[in-house]
């Protein structure tokens, strides 16, 4: 069992039934595999509607799923012995009012059936983890949202879960509170412990992530780093080479189709040229061919698609949604 991965989905499936007799029902999740390493970062990316909330409810045991088995840190979701070994942020996370930070860090450790010597001495630790030392007797009510979700992570950590399951963290928070949210994460990681973030925030995920998933109406579309991802989905979306030169608008205006580029003019009479350019090879033929025609070059990048350019491929990739599911039958 401790070789076991963090999470394991196999084939997980989930249909919602709704309306007159549940007569109406709706495939949320169409047989999704997962694994989640021990001691990795990982995140969930997918639009709205995707099915992340269903799929985190599996794990946490709070929804049935109706076909499929998840496994968390070698123990079917939903039962005991996962439930002992996971700590959860929701995605609104409301305190009592009348709470501190320490009476509400009590109230969690109690419903976790915790020692009060034990939640004490956890508190301490925690508060000053998630940098709230100082703050402890302050009503919770009068916490910045940053604060409260900072909370919430002393919250999810107290009964020192191995895996951290985190719906949203940074909804909401200035840059310096997402800041706060990923130093604290790191930390987490370094200590050991895996963590799996549920974001909107791409470029929160590429920063603080070892590896992220994307799913789209119920199914995975990608898993790897964002640098897999990126090669997955090459096809669609190449290396960028971005240059700023100047020169003759007529001689631009002839080599720009002849390169398959596109030209931008920019307010200080440059232009901005986008080439794909896949290999080295291609990088030195454009600048040989604008050098050879007189154009001066000022500034040169090779960009690869950014996370966010790879998840709307990843999105927009054809959905067999209209095929027939091949969805085992409810358990
Ligand atoms: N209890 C329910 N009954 C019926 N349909 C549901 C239920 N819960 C979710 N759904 C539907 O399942 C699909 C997936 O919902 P889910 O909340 O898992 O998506 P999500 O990826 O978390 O979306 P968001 O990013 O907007 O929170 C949606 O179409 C949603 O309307």
């Amino acid at each position: 069992m401790t070789d076991a991965p963090a999470i394991d989905v196999r084939q997980i499936h989930k249909r919602y039934h709704d309306g007159w007799f549940a007569r109406k029902s709706f495939l949320a999740l169409r047989g999704v595999d997962l694994t989640v390493r021990r001691g990795e970062a990982f995140g969930l990316l997918g639009p709205n509607g995707a099915g992340k909330t269903t799929l985190i409810k599996i794990l946490l045991g709070i929804v049935r799923s109706t076909g499929g088995a998840a496994f968390l840190l070698g123990h079917p979701a939903g039962s005991r012995g996962a439930r002992q070994r996971v700590g959860y942020l929701p995605e609104n996370l409301n305190f009592p009012a009348h709470h501190t930070a320490l009476q509400a860090l009590r109230f969690y450790g109690r419903l976790n059936s915790l020692d009060e010597a034990v939640i004490r001495s956890r508190s301490r630790d925690l508060l000053d983890l998630v940098g709230l030392v100082g703050r402890e007797t302050e009503l919770v009510r009068k916490y910045s949202k940053g604060m409260r979700q900072r909370l919430g992570l002393a919250q999810a950590m107290l009964h020192e879960p191995e895996l951290l399951i985190l719906d949203e963290p940074t909804d909401g928070l200035d840059p310096v509170g997402r800041s706060e949210i990923r130093r604290i994460i790191t930390r987490l990681k370094n200590q050991g412990k895996t963590v799996f973030l549920n974001s909107h925030i791409l470029q929160e995920v590429e920063l603080v992530c070892d590896r992220v998933a994307i799913l789209a109406t119920g199914k995975l579309r990608g898993v790897g780093t964002p640098s897999e991802l990126t090669t997955q989905f090459h096809g669609a979306l190449s290396a960028r080479l971005c240059i700023e030169v100047s020169g003759a608008p007529e001689v631009l205006e002839q080599i720009g189709p002849q390169l398959d580029a596109e030209l931008q003019p920019l307010p200080d009479g440059r232009w901005q040229l986008t080439a794909h350019a896949d290999s080295q090879s291609d990088v030195d033929r454009t600048v040989d061919r604008l050098r050879s025609s007189n154009l001066s070059i000022h500034k040169l990048e090779r960009k690869r698609p950014t996370l966010e350019e790879v998840f709307l491929s990843a999105v927009n990739t054809q959905d067999d949604a209209l095929l027939p599911s091949s969805e085992p039958a409810h358990n």
